[in-house]
Parts: C-alpha cells; structure tokens; sequence
C-alpha cells in the first residue's frame, strides 16, 4: 500500500461533483495522481479521508474504529437502504438486527432462492425462443422481482409483477443521485413500502400466514431486545432490504454473459466446469466489473494509523472497486480471468465487492452466499442450456454512470433451449430445501 506523508490533498476545493460525474473512475484516478492509497478531499463541504486496498479495508472494517450511523448520504438513504436501515446502524443494535437477516439465509433457503430464480429464468428461455430479439438486463430484473419475492414469502398477482419490477429497480438505479433518478427512487420506494406495510399488517393480524422461515413472517414477528414488534416502518424498510437488493445481481449476470462473448474459451470452461470453473467465473465476474464504488464510514475517536492522523467524527470513504483492482493483491487486474480465484487466499479484505470483513459482526453484505450461488447457476444454465446469437450491438459501459450496464442491455437473438428441464444445474442439496413444489402463496 502505498501512502504519503503527510497525506495529499486532491487540488479541487470540493469532490462532490467530481465523484458523482467521474464515478468509478473518480477515486482510482486521484490516488494514481496523487500518487497515495490515501488522501484527502472534501465532499459536501466535509473534510474526507479516502482509501484503499487491503490493509485499507481491514482498517474501515474495524469497528472499534468506525461507525456507520450518519455516514451514507441523506438522499442514498431516502432511495436505496431505507430510513433507519440496518446498513446505517451499530454495535448491538446493529447485531440484533443483523441475525435477523442471516436468519432467512439458512443452505436450505440459499438454494430455494436459487432454484426458484433458475426456474423463472427456464421459463422465460421459453419465451425467448419466439421472440425476435430478448434485451437481457430487463429480463433478468423481471426474473429476480418473481423469483425474490415469492422467495420472500410475499403475495405477487401477475398483474402487478410488471409495477413491482419497476420499483425494485428504481430504487437500485437511484444510487447514482442524480436529480431525476433521485425523485423517481423516491417515488419507487414510496409505492413499494406502502404495499409492504399493508402486508406487514395483515401477517401481524393472522390474516396472511406466509411460512415462518420467509422474510416475510420473519420480519413481521421480529422483536426488538425490549421485546417490541418492529414499527411499521422500519419493518418495511428491512423487509424490502431482505430481497431487493438481488436486482443488483441482474447487472452481474449481464456483465458476465458478455464476459462469455467476449472472452469465448471461457464458455468452453463453463461447459466442462472443471476445478469449480464456474464458482471462479462467477468471483471474476464480481472482481473485475462494476457495481457498488465506495463505502462511507465515521471515525468514532482519535487515533493514528499508518502515520495518518484520523479525527473523532470524520468522514473516511473505502473505494470497493479500486480495491478489487488494487495491484498489491491482484496480478494484472485489468484483465479477465476467473482462474486467479482457484489461488486466492480468501482474504475477507482484498476482494470487497459486496463489503468486507466478517458477514455477522459487521457490515459484510447478508445476501453475499445468495448472489454467488444464483450467478453460478445462471452461467451454467447460460453455457449448458441456451444457444443464442449476440448480435451488433454497443457493449461499451459508461464508468461514471452507478450503476453501470452494457450501453445496449445486452440483446440477444436465435434464442434456443436445448434442454427440456434445468435438473443439470440444480445440485444435489435440491433434495433439502425448504419448499419442495409450487408456490403456496399464488
Ligand atoms: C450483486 C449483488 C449485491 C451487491 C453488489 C451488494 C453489495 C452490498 C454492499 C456493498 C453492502 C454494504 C457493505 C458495507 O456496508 O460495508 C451490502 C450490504 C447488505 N446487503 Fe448486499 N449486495 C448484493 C446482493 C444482496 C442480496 C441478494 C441481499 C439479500 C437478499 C443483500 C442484502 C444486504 C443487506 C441486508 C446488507 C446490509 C448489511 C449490514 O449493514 O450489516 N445484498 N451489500
């Protein structure tokens, strides 16, 4: 890692902008200017500390350090997390509410959420082979908004599948803050906690009795260390924290079967997945493209750290990406190759593209197994049961949007099934899970 002293100080008078129409390039091109690992800036007028790469992460992820309550800025909280989220809170508060939600990802339930997404995904395939062209990132967030939420133990007409995709992916397109993407977050999380608070209610009052293992019951049942039902609102908020975030993992579905057309000896790998391939594939995939760019932390005292003075109440940013990139852990990390993953040495600190750090006394993200488990299964279903054409197209990705897609959402042609059923990437575990057949709620 490498750090100046005393730390520089990026030249502009405030980052703001610069971070927001720079994004993921806005943090690796200012250390590699400034020539450190750490600096400082302002941003929203605020004094900022910046940083990055393993030793940095292991420090932000320190709790004894940092805390997370004020650190996300106000308007991410309004869209994204939620008022009063789990993400924004600490010490026992934070763990209490934290096992509450690493209590929906039991194996049994981590493989319900993935054959429930794969068999949505296998009925979609069907669809696909009449249609002239299938534009994949709409089509992933639409399989994920059915798939989770029956997941979740929710009730979703067909009727509404088309209102509930929009909020959920509203909200996850909210986090770039800009102004119209802001107002239309708002207004997408709005209608998705009013429908969840009605839920919440009837669930409370027996009159809609999803399974105890769903997020659903869990969340509507769960009591605070004073023995209260969660308010209204805050059970909305975590209810919605239970599944929605799985919309981000469409992106990396996208990037990923891109990744298979433009690297095409990977596809070959896949199909013969030897040596976990595909799990590797997968970890490439979450290394290499972008999708969450930093993590704001507080500083809870004075303390030195690596001849860095850090202030009580300061504000210290842990760039995820540049810290997926930083070339102290990773060899040539601008170029694609799952293999590297079949080496790694499992820090929880190198590798931080859904957090680092430990999942249950930290902030490490609760639906980290999920999403590498359901991209796993999807690159198989896509190497294994799917021939498609990748027609012309602009795959290009813009770095300063957050989040980020191939320009074209990715579109695909001569769509075929080459399997009746998708058995050949369900795993022997299916046996297990918690909901055997259909959906008890539709
Ligand atoms: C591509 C997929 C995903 C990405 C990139 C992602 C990313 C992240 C990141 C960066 C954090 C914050 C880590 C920190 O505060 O230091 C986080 C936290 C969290 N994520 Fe995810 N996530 C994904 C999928 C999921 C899924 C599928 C779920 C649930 C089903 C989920 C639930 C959560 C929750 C509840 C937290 C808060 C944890 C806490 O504050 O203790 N995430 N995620």
């Amino acid at each position: 890692m490498k750090v100046k002293h005393p730390i520089p100080k990026a030249k502009e008078l405030d980052n703001t902008l610069s971070l927001l129409g720079e994004g993921f390039d806005f943090l690796p091109g200012r250390r590699k200017e400034l020539g450190s690992d750490i600096f400082e800036t302002r941003l929203l007028g605020k004094k900022v500390i910046c940083m990055a790469g393993e030793e940095a992460a292991e420090l932000f992820y320190n709790n004894e350090y940092f805390k997370r309550s004020g650190a996300a800025p106000l308007p991410l909280e309004q869209t994204l997390f939620g008022r009063g989220a789990v993400h924004g809170r600490d010490g026992e508060d934070h763990h209490q509410q934290k096992r509450m939600f690493l209590s929906m990802m039991t194996p049994e339930r981590l493989e319900d959420a993935k054959r429930m997404a794969i068999q949505e995904l296998d009925a979609k395939a069907e669809q696909w082979q009449h249609m002239d062209e299938v534009v994949l990132l709409d089509e992933i967030e639409e399989i994920f908004t059915r798939s989770m939420i029956h997941w979740a133990g929710l009730p979703m007409k067909e009727s509404e599948v088309k209102q509930r995709t929009w909020e959920l992916v509203t909200m996850v397109d909210s986090f770039g803050l800009t102004e119209g993407r802001y107002r239309e977050g708002m207004k997408a999380r709005n209608a998705h906690e009013d429908w969840l608070k009605k839920i919440i209610k009837q669930i409370r009052k027996g009159e809609y009795n999803p399974p105890a293992y769903t997020a659903a019951y869990i969340v509507a049942h769960h009591r605070t260390p004073n023995g209260k039902l969660l308010d209204l609102e805050t059970a909305a908020v975590d209810l919605n924290n239970a599944y929605r975030p799985m919309i981000a993992t469409a992106y990396f579905i996208v990037f990923g079967v891109m990744a298979m057309h433009e690297n095409p000896v990977t596809l070959g790998k896949l199909q013969a997945d030897k040596n976990n391939y595909s799990h590797n594939f997968a970890q490439e995939v979450r290394r290499y493209y972008p999708f969450a760019p930093v993590m704001a932390a507080i500083a809870k005292k004075d303390f030195n750290w690596n001849g860095v003075h850090f202030k009580k109440d300061m504000r210290v940013i842990l760039d995820l990406y540049g810290t997926n990139h930083h070339p102290d852990s990773w060899d040539n990390p601008e170029e694609f190759i799952p293999e590297r993953f079949s080496t790694w040495n499992g820090s929880p600190f190198n590798f931080v593209p859904q957090g680092g750090g430990d999942h249950h006394t930290g902030h490490r993200c609760a639906g980290e197994w999920m999403t590498v488990m359901v991209m796993q299964s999807f690159f198989k279903y896509f190497a294994e049961n799917l021939k498609y054409s990748v027609p012309e197209q602009d795959l290009s990705y813009d770095m300063s949007r957050m989040p980020t897609m191939p320009k074209s959402r990715l579109i695909l042609k001569d769509v075929q099934k080459l399997k009746n059923r998708p058995d050949n990437v369900f795993y022997h575990e299916q046996k297990n899970t918690t909901v055997q057949s259909g959906c008890p709620f539709h």
